[in-house]
């Protein structure tokens, strides 16, 4: 076995005095995906968020317990949360490329952390990371539009090749789909499964088909909690908790 590539430990996550998230801990493993599932509110975001530090940004957020990538905890004083969200990046709901070109949204990132020497590793970096979010075929011949310019589903993987142009470890997506038609978001699952191979993938989703599809593992969050974590055909077959019944059978949520 190897290691988990991320470690949770008892993490407790407050916003002032309330607690969103109460004592988790999930291992979450490489080349797979883990889905995040649970009613509205349980705290699936927060907690997705918790992982790379993205809880920073909000102001009377606080995480406590002990979150390990690599064995290295991401809340030290000495990890550099820019660094850390490179290494742990995320696509968010609504597709958000920058006011900016095709070509300006990937090399961004890459030019801020150093990556490129020059502007044939740059033109190098931008062509493999469009051509693993699988839309290079798309506009290589227009990479100098604006990314707004794009269809939605073609704008969220320009977020996504975004993210792997930094070369991440973890790729965290929260509810990626949820604003596309059902054609765009059959393409992002596909894409998802392909990206598997090469990062940790986890997901939130208020869809337990797309959980089911795209997922080998799945997490059931409920008022704040784990509730249970195993493999997705067995979560949804064969439940250990009444709470995860309930809720996969429609009773709540
Ligand atoms: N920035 C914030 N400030 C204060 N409370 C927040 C903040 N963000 C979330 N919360 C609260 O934390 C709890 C968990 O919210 P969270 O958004 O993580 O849940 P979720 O499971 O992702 O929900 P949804 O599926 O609706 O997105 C909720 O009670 C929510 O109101």
């Amino acid at each position: 076995m190897t290691e988990p590539k991320l470690i949770a430990r008892n993490v407790d996550v407050f916003y002032g005095e309330k607690k969103a998230i109460d004592n988790v801990s999930i291992d979450i493993d490489n080349g797979i995906v883990t889905a995040f599932i649970g009613p509205s509110g349980c705290g699936k975001s927060t907690f997705l968020r918790s992982l790379n530090r993205m809880n920073d940004t909000i102001v009377g957020a606080r995480v406590t317990g002990e979150i390990l990538l690599d064995g290295e905890n991401i809340y030290d004083a000495a990890m550099d949360p820019v660094a850390l969200r490179a290494r742990v990046g995320m696509v968010f709901q609504k597709p958000n490329p920058f006011p900016k070109s095709i070509y300006e949204n990937i090399a961004y990132g890459p030019r801020i952390h150093g990556l490129a020497q020059s502007k044939a590793q740059m033109d190098e970096i931008v062509e493999r990371s469009l051509t693993k979010a699988g839309l290079w075929d798309e506009v290589k011949d227009r990479l100098q539009d604006a990314g707004t310019a794009l269809s939605g589903g073609q704008q969220q993987r320009l977020c996504i090749a975004r993210a792997i142009a930094v070369s991440p470890e973890i790729i965290l997506m929260d509810e990626p789909c949820s604003a596309l038609d059902p054609i765009a978001t059959a393409r992002i699952e596909e894409l998802i499964d392909e990206l598997k191979e090469s990062y940790a993938i986890v997901i939130v989703t208020h869809s337990m088909q797309q959980a089911a599809r795209v997922s080998q593992r799945t997490a059931f969050f409920h008022l704040g909690n784990l509730v249970e974590y195993g493999d997705t055909s067995e979560l949804f077959t064969n439940p250990r908790e009444s709470r995860t019944k309930d809720y996969i059978t429609g009773r709540y949520g």
